[in-house]
């Protein structure tokens, strides 16, 4: 828009949804000079005593840090996280064996939602170019004209227009009811069966119950639990359990029986009266997967973060792609010159395959995980990942590696990790080939002398059977 003076007014970008994704989003559009309006249903949560939400704490990794890096708060937001360097996979027989996630310098970081989500909006309001509205919830908006209606708490009604507006309004957004009405709008959402619940596990004598600089886990099947560590010294411990499994256990007993069926060696640093009455304190709470294409309307609204695509968090990345479109699209921004008629249609081609293979991925890693991954499975996957990778670094790299330390396009991951199991179930074949061939013609050659075979004893057997339990 021309003012009188010839000076092009600042275009106005409306971000719905003063969470994670729209809280980055915000210093992103006024780092550009745009005019920037927050609209965020909560009250301010700077203000707030506690903050509802979902989980307490967060695994931030690569993506989410590039992406925190392009606003300058990278360094702020690590020097908030704990770092974990391996995991630590718990047996059931209360073994620990560490999984190093790469080397000396990969970590991932376990950071606290609240505390990111306040830096994030203390950090969007420095700009003088941004508005924060709390207490304003979206009730309707219009494609069309882009005007939007807010209610506040006071029963009000504020009416809004602006140039662009970015959904970033979580997963059960507002903002895409509109998508939903358009023809060829494609939506699909999947609750899974898995509920999870949120444990705290509190300091020993003032300091961490378990070792801090690890992401501990206990993979069992159709249960798994994990902590992460938190700067107050506790670790939130998150409980995954099909909900007729929560359903089933209804007094404090069944609680402590269950976990000492699966989680015994928590029960001493979670603490007996702790489980009794946090397990009963809130419901499992449900994980949904939600995909849709395209991610704009026109020029003039587009989706990002959850609003987009909410993924299971089995693969610890839905804050980081949340975090990621938004260098995607700024990356697209200043290709395109900052026009959102080309723009808004490039980051939908750009971007859906790529958030469209992280939630395939994160559901694929669910079922795997439920489906037979328990402690000694967890371990073989992992370290047979990290040793192909010693041996052929250039063309054996985990897909956790490339999904969790490279910004490696999800979907390119994806692709890329299907060839090398081409690759590895191929020479595993004609290894395993080979192996017999080559025994074979060996023990023509030279047929054993039976007298001086090994065959295991019973007791040999029991002693072997016995390493790979424990
Ligand atoms: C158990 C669990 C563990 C997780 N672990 C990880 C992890 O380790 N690493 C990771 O990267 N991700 C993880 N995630 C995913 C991560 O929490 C989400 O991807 C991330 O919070 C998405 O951020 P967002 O800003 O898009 O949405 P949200 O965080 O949901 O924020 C949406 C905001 O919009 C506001 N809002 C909603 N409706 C309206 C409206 N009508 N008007 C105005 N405002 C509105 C809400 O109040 C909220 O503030 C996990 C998720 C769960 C459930
Ligand atoms: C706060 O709530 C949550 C809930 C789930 C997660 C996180 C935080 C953080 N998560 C991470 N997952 C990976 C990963 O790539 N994979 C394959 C894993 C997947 C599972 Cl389910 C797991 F238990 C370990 C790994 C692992 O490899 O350590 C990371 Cl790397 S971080 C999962």
């Amino acid at each position: 828009m021309e003012e009188p003076t010839g000076r092009l007014t600042p275009k106005k970008v409306a971000v719905v949804g003063g969470g994670l994704v729209g809280a980055l989003n915000a210093c992103y559009f006024a780092k550009r000079g745009f005019d920037v309006e927050v609209f965020e249903t909560r009250e301010d949560i700077r203000q707030a005593k506690v903050v509802k939400g979902r989980s307490i704490n967060l695994a931030l990794s690569h993506r989410g840090r590039q992406a925190l890096k392009h606003v300058g708060m990278e360094d702020k937001i690590v020097s908030q996280g704990i770092p974990m360097h391996a995991r630590m996979i718990h047996s059931p027989s209360g073994k620990q064996s560490p999984i190093p996630y790469g080397k000396k310098g990969q970590f991932i970081l376990s950071v606290d939602r609240a505390n990111l989500n306040k830096e994030l909006l203390t950090e969007a309001e420095t700009y003088p170019n941004m508005k924060m509205n709390f207490d304003h919830k979206l009730k309707d908006w219009s494609p069309e004209t882009g005007l939007m209606t807010f209610t506040r708490l006071d029963g009000s009604h504020d009416q809004i227009q602006a140039d662009l507006i970015v959904g970033c309004d979580g997963a059960f957004s507002t903002i895409r009811k509109q998508f939903l009405r358009r023809s060829r709008f494609n939506y699909s959402q999947t609750y899974i069966p898995h509920g999870y619940m949120e444990l705290t596990m509190p300091p020993v004598n003032g300091e961490f119950a378990m070792k801090p600089d690890y992401l501990h886990i206990w993979p069992r099947n159709t249960f798994m639990m994990i902590a992460l560590p938190n700067l107050d010294k506790t670790f939130t411990c998150t409980l995954f359990m099909p909900f007729d499994e929560f359903e089933k256990i209804t007094t404090g007993d069944e609680v402590m029986e269950f976990f000492q069926e699966y989680f015994a060696d928590t029960i001493p640093l979670i603490g007996v009266d702790a489980l009794k009455r946090d397990y009963f304190r809130l419901p499992g709470l449900a994980m949904v997967s939600i995909k849709c294409s395209p991610y704009h309307i026109g020029d003039k609204c587009v989706l990002m973060g959850d609003a987009a695509h909410a993924v299971v968090p089995f693969y610890g990345q839905g804050m980081n792609a949340g975090f990621e479109d938004c260098i995607v699209f700024d990356e697209i921004m200043e290709q395109l010159n900052e026009d959102f008629s080309a723009v808004l249609p490039e980051y939908t081609r750009v971007r859906v395959p790529d958030d469209h293979a992280i939630a395939d991925l994160a559901m694929y890693n669910y079922i795997e995980m439920r489906a037979h991954v328990n402690s000694k499975w967890f371990l073989f996957r992992k370290h047979l990942d990290n040793f192909l990778h010693f041996l052929l670094p250039n063309t054996i790299v985990p897909l956790y590696t490339m999904v969790t330390f490279t910004r490696t396009r999800y979907h390119k991951a994806v692709d890329r990790w299907q060839w090398q199991d081409k690759v590895i179930n191929r020479g595993l074949l004609f290894g395993a080939t080979g192996a017999v061939l080559g025994g074979s013609y060996l023990l023509i050659k030279n047929p054993p002398d039976i007298n001086k075979l090994i065959i295991p004893t019973e007791k040999m057997w029991a002693r072997l059977m016995s390493l790979w339990t424990n």
